[in-house]
This record gives structure tokens, sequence and C-alpha cells, in this order.
């Protein structure tokens, strides 16, 4: 079998330029590939083609049916930043015949149960949020959750820090509130020593998100940091003449550190694609806290002599409420709904008017 994997041929340094890294190419090598290949990152998803990118080029290539049916059945799809093995056939057309399974994956969880992926293979997102009026704990705190939940690193990025007046009273406030380790920096995006401050998590190989509220920043920060770096490089996207109308708005950057950037539109409605540990993963004061409550499965509602309570500020705890029952109810998939629809109708008259009153309450 191994030496199928030779088929597939990969310019190393070239495709580090768009991120490939030591796993990715472990990936590569765990995946047989049978017919001659090229690996190349998904830059771009329109409605029925996709940008693909070998590191010196962006072509447009489309999916192999085989492989759009295998990721319907899994209920995913393909997403920015993502690994894919392409062929080329005789006219020269690119097809994505395989997807390398990517390791971090920031997705959300549409009404049907289906994952709609954001962005692929990601090693840190930074939440972007303005110190002017976009300012909202809460809404930081929802993205940490889901960051956390998906494994990938958070850095919490206050935009507009020159033109807010109450700008080091906010940072604390988000200092103290959110997990302890997780970096809280107050910036000016238009300002070149952005680029230094956030040089950390900008290395050659590494791959970062941006969330956050429209006007927060984000293309702000992408355009500084393309040009802040060193040579002018930016998008690796540039005008092709293609309808701007049929891209959605999600699309992967170069820097000249070597690192990748994917900006995403504002993400209001973003339901987690996460269950109960994961958003206790963004609330470990409350995981832990929840350890001295009297009872073992004190909800921290107005039960007595709760830890949680009494040392939660109690917006974040509202907020963890809410964010809880948003998970509860995305764990249940379409299927499991209909089941259990199905579930309910077949059983008596008498059983159905008590699942009513059950439900009901
Ligand atoms: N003074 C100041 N202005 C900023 C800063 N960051 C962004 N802005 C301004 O805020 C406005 C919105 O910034 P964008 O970068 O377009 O926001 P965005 O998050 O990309 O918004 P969408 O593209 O709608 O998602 C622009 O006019 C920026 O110039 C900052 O740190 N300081
Ligand atoms: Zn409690």
């Amino acid at each position: 079998m191994t030496d199928t994997m030779f088929e597939v041929t990969f310019n190393y340094p070239q495709l580090q330029s768009i991120g490939l890294n030591q796993t990715v190419v472990n990936q590569l090598y765990s995946n047989p590939v049978n017919e001659p290949a090229a690996l190349l990152r998904v830059t771009e998803i329109q409605r029925d083609c996709l940008t693909v990118h070998d590191g010196a080029d962006e072509h447009s290539a489309r999916v192999l049916p085989r492989l759009a049916d295998t990721l319907h059945a899994r209920a995913t799809a393909l997403a920015v930043g993502d690994w894919v093995i392409v062929q080329t056939n005789a006219l020269g057309e690119r097809w994505v015949a395989q997807l390398l399974p990517p390791t971090k994956h920031l997705a959300r969880r549409a009404n049907d149960g289906r994952r709609q992926p954001l962005a692929s293979n990601v090693d840190t997102a930074l939440l972007v949020m303005g110190l002017d009026l976009d300012f909202n704990p809460r809404r930081l705190e929802r993205y940490v959750a889901f960051t956390r939940a998906a494994g990938i690193t958070a850095v919490a990025v206050l935009t507009k820090a020159d033109i807010s007046p109450d700008a080091a009273d906010k940072l604390a406030e988000l200092q103290e509130r959110l997990p302890a380790d997780i970096p809280v920096l107050a910036l000016n995006g238009l300002d070149d020593a952005t680029g230094q401050l956030l040089a950390p998590w900008l290395g050659a190989g590494q791959t970062l998100v941006l969330l956050g509220s429209s006007g927060a920043g984000k293309s702000t920060l992408t355009n500084t940091l393309s040009h802040a770096t060193g040579q002018a490089t930016g998008a690796v996207r540039s005008g092709d003449g293609r309808g701007r109308h049929t891209t959605t708005a999600r699309s992967l950057h170069r820097l000249p550190t070597g690192a990748c950037i994917i900006d995403t539109p504002g993400l209001r409605t973003w339901r987690p694609d996460t269950d109960e540990a994961g958003i206790n993963a963004g609330f470990d004061d409350i995981d832990q806290l929840a350890a001295h409550c009297r009872f073992r499965d004190c909800q921290h509602q107005d039960e007595p002599d709760c830890a949680v309570r009494d040392a939660v500020a109690p917006d974040r705890l509202r907020n963890y409420h809410k964010l809880l029952r948003e998970a509860r109810r995305g764990q249940q998939t379409a299927l499991e709904r209909k089941t259990e629809t199905a579930r309910w109708k077949a059983i008596g008259k008498a059983g159905a008017a008590r699942a009513r009153e059950k439900r009901g309450s």
C-alpha cells in the first residue's frame, strides 16, 4: 500500500508558504492515494467550485461527485483551510478527489443538524472585538467557548484602543473575566506595531482565523499584518474577474511571516458545534468551583450552598447557562429529532398525551 503514496506530488517549501506543516504531511502518508494527484490547499469556496492554492498559484477546481457524496453522507463539507488531493484530467480541469481529515476545525451546526465548517486546520483564533460600541464581554465569552471546544488557541484582540478613552478599564475587565490562560491584547489595528504584538502567533506554517462581528476591525488587521511585517504580499487571491457575488466572504491570506490568516464574515448567528464538555472547557472557573457545591449535580440555579453562584459574576453565569442550553439543543441531530417524533407517534393516545405534558414542561 505504501508505494501508492508517491503518486501525490508536493513541493514542501512552496506549500509551506500556504501553511503546510508536518502534521498535514503525516496525514498525507496515512491516506493512500491511487492516482497521480497533487496536494493543494483550499483558499476560497464558491457555490459550485472552489479555489485551491499550490503555494505559488491559485487554481479553480471542482469536487468529484464521489467525494461530494462521501462528505454529504458524513453531514459535512469542505472548508477554507482544508488540504485536498487534486487530480488534473486531460482537459486540464482540476478535480478534488480526496480530503485530508482536518486536524482542527471550526464548525457551526445548521438547523437540520448538519455541520457547516467555517475553517479547517486552524492553530489560533484571533477573537477580534472593538473597544467602541462593539465591546461585549458575553459575545467574546461565546467565541472563547467555541474555539476552546475545537482545541484551538484563543487570543482576544481588542481593537480601536487608540480611540477608546476607557480602553485600560475594559482590558482589565476582560482579563478578570476570561479564563486566565487567554491572552487579552488591546491595540490599534491601523498601527504597524500590531505585527510585533501578534508575532508569537504568526510564525511560519501557522494558520489563524479571525472571528468577530462586522466592523470589529478584522480586515484592517489583515491588511496591517500583510504589509507591516516585511515585503509587500497580501491576499493569496488577486482580482481575476470572477463575480465577487458568487463567493462566500471567507478566504485565506498569506502573511510575510509565513503564517496564513482566514477572514470570516461576522458570525452573528453562530450556533456552536460543541457539547456541554466543550462549553465547560471555556468556563473552567465554573467547572472547578462546581466541585464545592453542596449537590454534586448542582445546576448553579437556585440550589442552596452553590459555590459557583457565590463566586462567579451573575452576567457570566447567565451567559454560561445560555450557551449550555444551546449546546444541548445542538447535540440533538435532525435524525434524532425525527426518530424521537416517530417514537412519540407510535405510542398510544394515552402515552402521547403524557408525552405532550412532559414536553410542555
Ligand atoms: N482608529 C481605529 N480604527 C479602526 C481600528 N480597527 C478598525 N478600525 C476602523 O473600523 C472600521 C471597520 O473596520 P474593518 O476592518 O472594515 O472591520 P471588519 O471586522 O473587517 O468588518 P467586516 O468586513 O464587515 O466583517 C474601518 O473604518 C477601520 O478603519 C483601530 O484599531 N483603530
Ligand atoms: Zn452550584
